[in-house]
C-alpha cells in the first residue's frame, strides 16, 4: 500500500491503429500456408485443403454493423481505452472489414483445418468430401495476434463469413448465439473458469439469415419453424485457438504419409502448441520427446482442473468433441452449452448431445479427448518406445488425476476440511429427489444452516416427511464434519466457491430477443450481474436473478433444450 514504485508501466492503447501496431505475426509465419490458397483470400467455397496449417481468408463484413457490447474487464487487461469500442474504426474492423486497419495489421485473416473425434472415435464423415480435408473453421476467422503486457493474444471473429471449411454453410452466426457466447465467456471468466475471452459484440442492423427454431412456448424437442435472425460477430480472444482436433488432423496425415511433409507438419504444430500455450512452463530446449511428454502432462493437469471447475459452477459444454477441446485447457465453443438449474447428473441442454456429453459425464468425455490428444502426439515420438510407454501411462492415469481434481472441488464446495466420500454420495441422490436448484442449494448451504428449512428455497419440489428426515440426517452428518471454531471462515470460503448468480437461460432469452429489436439494455444488465457472480449484489438483483426457474418454463424449446447453436 502506498507504494509508488512504477516497475512496469503500461502504455494505454487509445485507437484501433495503436492496437494493431501491437501485431506480431511471427509465430504464425513459422507455420505452413495451404499451398492451394488463393492470393486474394477470396476462398469462400467448400473445398479440400490437403496440407499446410492455415488458409488465408478475407472475412466477409456484416452489413451496417452496430456496437452491442464489449468486455470491460478484458479491455482493462489489454490496457485498451474503453472509448475505442464505439469508434467507427473499431466497429468496422471487428465486424470483418479489415481495409483500414493500419500498416501493421493484415488485410487477410486465417482459418485452420481440424479433425473430429467424438468421445474418442475418429470421424471423417462430417466433411462433405468424406476425407476430413474439408473440416475446420467454417465461420471463425482469426485476424490479429498482438503481444500486450508480455502476453500473446489471438483475436478471432466468429461468424465472419465462409471459408473453405464452411461445408456449404453461410459462415454466419446469429445474434442469439453471439449474445450467448459473448455473455458466457464473460461469466466464466468472472467465475474463475479458464475460458476464451470476449472482446466485443457487434450486430448487423440489416443482414439476416435463417435458422430452424422453436415456436414461442413450444415443448417440442425439434424446432418447427425457420426464423430470420440478424447476424452478428463476436470477437473472442485466447492465447491460441488450437484444438485437440487440430493436432489430430496432422497426426492422421502423418500416420498414413498423406504427403511428403506430413510428419514435419505434425511436428511443427506440436512445437507451435507448446510455444503458444505452454511456453512459460515447458523449456524451449531439451529433446523433442521430453517436450512432448511435458506437453501431455501439462495438458492433463489443465484439462482435469477445467472439468472440475465446470462441475463446480454447473456448466455443461454439451458437445465436448475433440474439436471443441482447446489444447490450452480452457473452455471453447459456447454453442450448445447450458448451466444446470434443477440438478440432474445427466443434464444435457443440447438435443444432439446425448448422455455421453451430459453434466456429470464430462470427466469421462475429457478422458476421451485426452486419449485423442495423446494419439495425435504418438506419431511424433517415432519409435521411441520408452516415451510411447510413458504417454500410455499418462492416458491410463487420467481417471485418477481427474478423480483427485473432483474430490478437491467437492471438498471446497462443501466447505469440508478433507474429502468425505460418504457425505457426497448421500447428498447427490437427495438433491435429485428434492429437485434442487444447483446454484441456490450450494449458496444457501454456504450459510451453514442448522435446519433444512433454510435449504428449502432451493427445492423445486416440497419434500415429503421421509425425505425431510433424510435431509436432517444428512445436514447433521455434514455439520459434524465442519470445524466449529471456523464457521465464519468456512462460510466465506464457500461463498467464493459457490456462486450466487448463475446463467439462467430464461433470463438470457429476453435479452437476445430484445436485441433483435435494437434494445441492448438487458444484455448490459446481464453482463453486470454475471460478471460479479460471487458478490451478494443488491436486493433488487437478488429478487430478479437469485431465483428458481418458473414452473411453466420447464421443457420449453430454446430454454430447456435446443437443437441448433449456430
Ligand atoms: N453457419 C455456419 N457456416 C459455416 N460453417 C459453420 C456454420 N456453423 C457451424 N459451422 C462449422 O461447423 C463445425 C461444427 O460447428 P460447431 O457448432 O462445433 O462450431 P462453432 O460453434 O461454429 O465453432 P467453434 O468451435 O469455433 O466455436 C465447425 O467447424 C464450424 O466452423
Ligand atoms: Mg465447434
Amino acid at each position: 500500500m502506498g507504494d509508488t514504485k512504477m516497475s512496469h508501466s503500461t502504455t494505454f492503447i487509445h485507437s484501433l491503429d495503436e492496437l494493431t501496431q501491437r501485431a506480431d505475426f511471427s509465430l504464425l509465419e513459422n507455420l505452413n500456408v495451404d499451398p492451394d490458397a488463393t492470393d486474394t483470400g477470396d476462398d469462400y467455397y467448400p473445398r479440400q485443403v490437403f496440407s499446410g496449417h492455415y488458409v488465408p481468408v478475407r472475412p466477409t463484413p456484416i452489413s451496417d454493423p452496430v456496437y452491442v457490447a464489449h468486455s470491460k474487464a478484458f479491455f482493462a487487461e489489454l490496457s485498451l481505452d474503453e472509448n475505442i469500442a464505439t469508434t467507427k474504426e473499431f466497429i468496422q474492423y471487428f465486424s470483418g472489414n479489415l481495409d483500414n486497419a493500419g500498416e501493421a495489421a493484415k488485410n487477410f485473416g486465417w482459418a485452420t483445418g481440424y479433425a473430429l473425434s467424438i468421445f474418442g472415435n475418429e470421424y471423417v464423415q462430417q466433411c462433405p468430401f468424406q476425407t476430413g480435408n474439408g473440416y475446420g473453421d467454417g465461420r471463425a476467422i482469426a485476424v490479429l495476434e498482438v503481444v500486450i503486457n508480455d502476453k500473446r493474444w489471438e483475436m478471432q471473429l466468429k461468424g465472419a463469413g465462409r471459408t473453405p471449411y464452411c461445408r456449404g454453410g453461410d459462415g454466419r452466426a446469429v445474434l442469439r448465439s453471439s449474445v450467448r457466447e459473448f455473455l458466457a465467456q464473460e461469466h466464466m471468466y468472472a467465475l474463475g473458469v479458464p475460458t476464451s475471452r470476449s472482446l466485443s459484440l457487434i450486430a448487423s442492423t440489416t443482414e439476416q439469415v435463417d435458422r430452424p427454431w422453436y415456436e414461442e412456448g413450444s415443448k417440442s424437442l425439434d424446432p418447427q419453424v425457420m426464423v430470420s435472425n440478424p447476424v452478428a460477430i463476436t470477437t473472442r480472444v485466447a492465447p491460441s485457438f488450437l484444438r485437440v482436433g487440430q493436432l489430430e488432423l496432422f497426426a492422421r496425415r502423418a500416420r498414413v504419409n498423406a504427403h511428403p511433409d506430413a510428419q514435419k507438419e505434425l511436428e511443427m504444430i506440436i512445437l507451435h502448441a507448446i510455444e503458444r500455450e505452454y511456453g512459460k512452463e515447458i523449456k524451449a530446449d531439451g529433446p523433442f520427446s521430453e517436450r512432448i511428454l511435458a506437453l501431455a502432462l501439462a495438458f492433463r493437469r489443465r484439462l482435469t482442473a477445467l472439468v472440475a471447475n465446470w462441475i463446480r459452477v454447473g456448466y455443461c459444454q454439451g458437445n465436448f468433441n475433440s474439436d471443441n477441446c482447446a489444447v490450452g485447457g480452457f473452455t471453447l465453443d459456447y454453442g450448445p452449452f447450458g448451466f444446470i438449474e434443477r440438478f440432474h447428473p445427466y443434464y444435457q441442454p443440447w438435443t444432439g448431445g446425448g448422455r455421453h456429453f451430459s453434466f456429470l459425464n464430462q470427466p469421462l468425455a475429457a478422458e476421451k479427448n485426452f486419449a485423442s490428444f495423446c494419439s495425435a502426439l504418438r506419431p511424433a515420438l517415432g519409435s521411441n518406445d520408452e516415451a510411447i510407454a510413458e504417454l500410455d501411462t499418462m492416458v491410463a492415469g487420467f481417471a485418477d488425476v481427474m478423480e483427485g481434481a473432483l474430490r478437491e472441488m467437492w471438498t471446497a464446495k462443501l466447505g469440508l476440511p478433507s474429502y468425505n466420500a460418504q457425505v457426497l454420495s448421500d447428498l447427490l441422490p437427495l438433491m435429485v429427489q428434492s429437485s434442487v436448484d444447483y446454484t441456490v442449494f450450494f449458496r444457501e448451504l454456504s450459510t451453514i444452516p442448522n435446519d433444512i428449512s433454510q435449504l428449502e428455497p432451493s427445492f423445486y419440489e416440497g419434500p415429503s416427511d421421509a425425505l425431510r428426515a433424510q435431509w436432517s440426517a444428512w445436514l447433521s452428518q455434514w455439520r459434524s464434519l465442519l470445524d466449529n471454531e471456523k464457521l465464519q471462515e468456512i462460510t466465506q470460503q464457500m461463498k467464493q466457491t459457490n456462486p450466487k448468480f448463475t446463467w439462467r437461460e430464461w433470463r438470457v432469452v429476453p435479452a437476445y430477443q430484445n436485441a433483435t429489436k435494437g434494445d441492448y439494455s438487458l444484455i448490459k444488465e446481464l453482463q453486470d450481474v454475471l460478471t460479479r457472480p460471487y458478490a451478494e449484489q443488491t436486493d433488487a438483483t437478488t429478487e430478479k436473478f437469485y431465483q428458481l426457474r418458473p414452473r411453466d418454463l420447464f421443457g420449453v424449446g430454446g430454454i430447456s433444450h435446443y437443437s441448433c447453436s449456430s
